[in-house]
């Protein structure tokens, strides 16, 4: 059988999208899901979402990790998603999806898809690092020589050892200026640095800001895969009103043997 698949990407986090309206993929075929992330052997991507139909919203995301577990919310992917209802004439410029963590809003101009993340309340600070809940788990540490760092030997270490089975998505950051970091993030689930994380990067600018670090409302990140911006607003202990921003670019259609 053929399966029609299309490729997006993010700031370099990619993913395999397809469009599930009519409920043409199995939903649990988790060995099927890995095999087209492989690079090897299927299309390549660090995850692979579905687009569903969901009553009183625009769509529904249902979002799997490159080793084909549904996983937790992914900000570039959910960026992606919009861009991806966007070429199918599903939306014009605004959005409204349910994801694993909710509702969100977007707005889409162009490439530049700006996306409503969760609101974060609880930031656990650890002696090095911060931990917080973005719509996926996060580690937030500082580091020096961010460009030579192991992201992957260490990542590993601090995602197993610390966090355990259920494990975390590990951030590294270096401040750039005032109101920029340098992040490189290991990612759970892939298993391995990937270029760009979304919800990782709100979880960075959320925490330097919580840590005093940066005084401004909007942080600006620069990852390996491009450069992406986030918005808040500081209510009592609350950051509300998280905007992600960002390119999110269709790169291929294609058909696979599956
Ligand atoms: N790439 C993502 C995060 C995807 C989820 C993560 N790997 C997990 O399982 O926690 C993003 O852009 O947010």
């Amino acid at each position: 059988m053929k399966l029609t698949f299309y490729k997006f990407q993010g700031t370099g986090n990619d993913f395999v999208m397809i469009d599930n309206r009519e409920k043409t993929f199995d939903e649990k075929d988790t060995k099927l899901v890995a095999f087209l992330c492989d690079r090897r052997f299927g299309i390549g991507a660090d995850g692979l979402i579905l687009l569903e139909n969901e009553e009183g919203v625009d769509f529904k995301m249902v979002y799997y990790n490159s080793d084909g577990n549904e996983s937790s919310m992914c900000g570039n992917g959910g960026r992606c998603l919009v861009a991806f209802a966007s070429y199918l004439n599903i939306i014009n410029d605004k959005a409204t999806f349910n994801a694993v963590d909710g509702l969100h809003h977007a707005t889409i101009s162009g490439d530049i898809v700006s996306l409503q993340m969760k609101d974060v309340s609880e930031i656990k600070v650890k002696p090095n690092a911060s931990f917080l809940d973005t719509g996926s788990p996060h580690h937030v540490q500082l580091v020096n020589n961010l460009k030579d760092f192991e992201v992957k030997t260490e990542g590993q270490k601090l995602r197993y050892g610390v966090y355990g089975q259920k494990g975390s998505n590990i951030n590294f950051v270096e401040p750039f200026d005032d109101e920029t970091f340098s992040v490189r993030t290991y990612e759970r689930g892939v298993e391995d640095e990937t270029l760009s994380c979304g919800t990782g990067v709100t979880a960075v600018a959320i925490a330097m800001h919580a840590a005093g670090r940066v005084k401004t409302n909007t942080v600006k990140i620069k990852a390996v895969g491009g450069n992406l911006e986030i918005n808040f607003e500081k209510s009592g202990d609350v950051y509300k009103n998280v905007f992600l921003t960002g390119p999110a670019k269709f790169v291929f259609k294609g058909e696979i043997n599956v």
